[in-house]
């Protein structure tokens, strides 16, 4: 519904209702339905609209309150000193200090003649209002500031903050409430994120939200795992305290008190100070560890802020400065994928183009498919993107009340069954949150990993070709697959920068040399996915053959020691690969040779066949010691629990790999019965001779 110029009426009633909801979602859910910007887009509208109709304004209007309902679940705490908000300074350029300035002054009766006002520029901090109420010295309760006169108690949260005193150091007044915000660090916010994320949980919207939301837990235990941090800025109720002259004086006073304080302030005389105050920070914005939406600025002298007093929902004395809003809200146009370096498959949401966080912004990561399904954005959804501090922007997710009708879920693996890049197959692991593409050979978007890993010092161990060099040789089309390597000539090489003849010369000998190599050199230098120096080495050993190893499938895989179900898939597709298996023989053509001999022995051995996984300290058996012994009967020690696995030899402390085998059914023994297997079909002749020893 949308109200004309010619309803304003209508107009100031949607927007007081659309900005009630709003409100509720953000101080009481802790949930915000759209960012700050939009939020502050109509609650600027409004005042305007007020302010223009005088006759439609109304003492219950969301411009005049502050914040929103306590939680009911909490225990009410009424403020002595009621906790107000803080006029925003709309105008961003140098005029908001002055329109500042100027209304102080005119209040104060002040004129030309006078000298200026004192100011204090301090940073306005993205986080929760918080009061912290000590009586001599100890901390006795911490209350939010809920709707200004009434907030919530959450002393057993703030508690588990270290950086809020339990007592206050010195001499304490007898009562003093000390006000400040709570926040959490942009660094410990993304680390709470990455392991909400791990875990397959819902990730926070910002720090602000993941701060307000632990602050205002029933359950202290889960804000103490939520590292959180706090700056004074200010108090509240006191008693038997000797209250400084200024604003300044008052934050030094609280740092005496070892209450944090941030060491970003300034003292002006009149506005110009602020001025430059707000640009110092605007300039610093991206460098502090921690999310700020603007300066604050306040008049300093104690005196001349009761002389001001407040306007229902905010003090005369100060005023918050903005800057650009950090999260914005646009629309998901598409959804594009990028191949990196490693062939993995990362989708990049196309944004209709965006001011946020101080830049235009039309592309943000999507990370990969579990997050796209976690957040639940759909191209065509108004989405929130956020960009803060040098983190590239992020999709936060959509604003679902904006969807229109029904959007189809975006699946990766759908939209791109194929590498956008090289037209190979693509996969994604099972437990992988990655989609990969596996034409590892020959994928451009993977060449110069592929070709520094072929080149690297235990695969083809080509000396003097670093990635420097392979940056030049594939930006300048000369290089495109390892096989180019060996046709290579001085002449292609002379024309590189920073190339003479002689190391030419040089670069050629050791490409030459490579030709003779091994083939556990070979496999590993194929870049196969999962396959490291000693699986290839292992790989080798028991295939004999380059062919061999090419055919054979997931069941035969899982023969060589190690190699487990994930691993083997892996081998599998990078061989299913027309084009990888192309680049081997144009390879094998050009004179890459090894040496091949017959495949390894099938193991021999009673437990031949049979797949064990080992989990858990086991009382005798150090883990290598069990599994040589197992291996020694024939057996094979895998790393995971699958339906393959025959038995999982549990000891102390063993975790996920039994409670797996126990849901999958896998047989399980401990040590003895270990031994026991291990003895069942056991030459007699070699118990006997053990016997006699
Ligand atoms: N996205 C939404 O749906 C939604 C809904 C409601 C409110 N909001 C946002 O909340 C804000 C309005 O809420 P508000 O009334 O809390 O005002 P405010 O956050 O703009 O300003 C007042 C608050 O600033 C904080 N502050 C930080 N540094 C300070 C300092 N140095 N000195 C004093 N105070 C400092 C205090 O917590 C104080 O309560 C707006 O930014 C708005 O965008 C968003
Ligand atoms: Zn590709």
């Amino acid at each position: 519904m949308t109200h004309t110029a010619q309803d304003p009426a209508g107009r100031i009633a949607w927007l007081r209702a659309e900005i009630r909801r709003h409100d509720h979602a953000y101080y009481v859910l802790d949930a915000p339905s759209v960012p700050d910007a939009e939020y502050d887009r109509l609650f600027r509208e409004l005042q305007a609209l007020e302010a223009e109709h005088p006759e439609l304004a109304s003492a219950d209007s969301p411009t005049r309150r502050v914040g929103g309902a306590p939680l009911p679940e909490l225990v009410p705490v009424r403020h002595a000193v009621p906790m107000l908000s803080i006029r925003t300074e709309t105008d961003t350029t140098e005029q908001g200090v002055r329109n500042f300035d100027a209304r102080v002054r005119n209040a104060l009766g002040l004129d030309l003649a006078d000298p200026p006002v004192e100011y204090l520029g301090e940073l306005k901090f993205d986080g929760l209002a918080i009061s912290l109420r000590y009586e001599h010295g100890r901390l006795v309760r911490a209350a939010t500031r809920g709707d200004g006169e009434t907030g919530e108690d959450v002393t057993h949260n703030v508690r588990t903050i270290r950086q809020i005193p339990l007592q206050l150091d010195g001499t304490a007044p007898a009562v003093l409430e000390v006000r400040g915000e709570i926040y959490m660090r942009r660094d410990e916010f993304e680390a709470l994120n990455a392991r909400q994320r791990e875990a397959g949980e819902k990730v926070f919207v910002n720090p602000r939200n993941a701060a307000a939301g632990a602050v205002r837990q029933l359950d202290p235990r889960i804000a103490a795992r939520r590292p959180l941090s706090f700056f004074a800025y200010g108090i509240g109720e006191h008693a038997g305290f000797d209250l400084p002259d200024t604003q300044a004086g008052l934050l030094e006073r609280l740092a005496t008190f070892g209450v944090p304080v941030c060491e970003h302030r300034c003292v002006s005389a009149g506005p110009e100070g602020l001025i430059a105050f707000h640009a110092h920070i605007a300039a610093l914005r991206n460098d502090l560890p921690y999310d700020i939406d603007g300066v604050v600025y306040k008049v300093n002298r104690v005196a001349l802020q009761r002389e001001l007093g407040f306007v229902t929902r905010e003090p005369r004395w100060a005023v918050a400065h903005k800057y650009p809003a950090q999260e914005e809200i646009t629309r998901l146009l598409a959804i594009d994928v990028q191949v990196g370096r490693t062939g993995a498959l990362t989708p990049v949401a196309r944004l209709e183009p965006v001011f946020v966080g101080g830049v235009t912004v039309t592309n943000a990561t999507l990370h990969n498919q579990d997050e796209i399904d976690r957040k639940d954005v759909r191209i065509g959804d108004w989405v929130i993107v956020r960009r803060a501090g040098d983190v590239i922007p992020e999709v936060v997710g959509p604003v679902p009340e904006r969807r229109e009708g029904e959007l189809p879920r975006y699946r990766l693996l759908d939209a791109h069954p194929t590498c956008p890049v090289c037209g190979s197959h693509v996969v994604r692991g099972e437990d992988e949150a990655v989609a990969r593409c596996t034409g590892g050979l020959f994928c451009p978007a993977q060449r110069k990993q592929a070709l520094l890993h072929f080149a690297g010092r235990r695969a083809m161990d080509i000396e003097g070709l670093g990635d420097k060099l392979v940056d030049q040789l594939v930006d300048a089309a000369i290089v495109k697959s390892p096989v180019d390597l060996y046709r290579l000539g001085v002449l292609a090489l002379a024309n590189l920068e920073r190339m003479g003849e002689k190391s030419a010369q040089k670069l050629l000998a050791a490409i030459e040399k490579s030709r003779h190599t091994t083939l556990a050199r070979f496999i590993f230098a194929l870049g196969i996915r999962n396959v490291g120096e000693a699986t290839a080495r292992d790989l080798a050993r028991h295939f004999g053959k380059l062919d061999a190893l090419i055919a054979a499938d997931a069941e035969a895989l899982q023969q060589v020691p190690d190699v487990g179900p994930v691993v083997a898939q892996c081998i599998v597709e990078f061989f299913a690969e027309p084009q990888n298996r192309e680049v081997i023989e144009q390879l094998r053509a050009a004179g890459v040779q090894w040496e091949e001999s017959e495949p390894a022995a099938a193991p021999a051995g009673h437990l031949a066949g049979q797949t064990f996984v080992l989990t858990g300290t086991l009382p005798n058996l150090s883990r290598d010691e069990a599994k040589a012994l197992i291996e020694a009967a024939g057996g094979k020690v895998a790393g995971s629990v699958s339906k393959k696995t025959d038995w999982v030899v549990a000891g102390a402390e063993a975790g996920s790999k039994l409670d797996k085998a126990q849901a999958l059914g896998v047989d399980i023994v401990d040590e003895d019965g270990l031994r026991r297997l291990l003895e069942k079909g056991a030459s007699p002749a070699t118990n006997t001779g053990e016997e006699q020893a």
